[in-house]
């Protein structure tokens, strides 16, 4: 089996008395998509911001290629590869896609974005930027003003942002919130075939696309992984669909 591209070894965080993370370890290897998923309150948002680096875990480690990750920074990770998609407020409305897009890639790069040079005239952001539009099937977009966008194609824009910079593992935290079933459908239809690219540790709420899409899945009730294992092993674990699934799914 190949090396993970990123593990979480023994992750703890407390808020007072409220353990919110119990003890996670789980990894992300090349090529798959693992989803998390988790009644609400689980500890979902928390792993990843503990990921991420908005959080820091009490006890644990996060490994990116075996690089520690818990001394750095969210920019640090970010330049080493850790991809994490956007909120929609973070997109600039008037402006274009790919302007939107070449923003994300400067602010990590460093580099001085001029906002009055010309559109397309630099090269380093231009070509990342539009490969990932192109990856999140918007190549015909490209110019088109964010704001004239549907909710689902700025949620592209959001994963594309991410994208740009390269990244050796992305983190989505429900990206298919507020999806109707046609914009569900053609970013699940996206992220399958981003996968070979670039693993993704998926946080979704919506199980059509988690069952479609993840190559393994982890079950995360009152901060434990209390499963772990294929789509259809964890349709048919017993604890899972009594914790989590409910009888809908049995
Ligand atoms: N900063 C915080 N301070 C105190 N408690 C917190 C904090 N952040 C999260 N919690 C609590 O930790 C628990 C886990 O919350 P978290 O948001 O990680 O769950 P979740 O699985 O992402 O839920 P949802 O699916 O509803 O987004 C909850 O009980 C929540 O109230």
């Amino acid at each position: 089996m190949r090396d993970p591209i990123l593990a979480l070894d023994g992750l703890d965080k407390s808020f007072g008395a409220l353990h919110a993370t119990r003890q996670v370890s789980l990894d992300l290897r090349p090529g798959e998509i693992h989803a998390l998923i988790g009644p609400n309150g689980a500890g979902k948002s928390t792993l990843i911001a503990q990921i991420a680096g908005t959080l820091k875990p009490d006890r644990g480690e996060i490994y990116l290629e075996r690089q520690a990750l818990s001394s750095l920074s969210v920019a640090e990770r970010a330049r080493l590869g850790l991809g994490r998609s956007f909120q929609v407020s973070s997109l600039a409305e008037p402006l274009s896609v790919l302007r939107n897009v070449m923003v994300g890639v400067q602010a990590v790069q460093g580099s001085s974005y001029r906002f009055w040079k010309p559109i397309r005239s630099d090269a380093d952001l231009v070509e990342p930027a539009l490969r990932a539009i192109e990856q999140m099937g918007l190549g015909h977009r490209a110019d088109t003003a964010v704001s004239d966008l549907s909710h689902g194609e700025r949620r592209q824009v959001e994963v594309a942002c991410a994208l740009a910079l390269k990244p050796k593992a992305l983190l989505l935290d429900e990206p298919m919130a507020g999806l109707g079933p046609e914009g569900s459908a053609k970013l699940t239809e996206l992220l399958e075939g981003l996968k070979t690219r670039v693993p993704i540790l998926l946080i979704e709420h919506d199980m059509d696309a988690v069952f479609r899409l993840a190559d393994r899945i982890s079950v995360l009730v009152d901060g434990e992984v209390v499963a772990h294992g294929d789509s259809e092993a964890i349709r048919n674990n017993p604890h899972v669909r009594e914790a989590y699934l409910g009888e809908e799914a049995c």
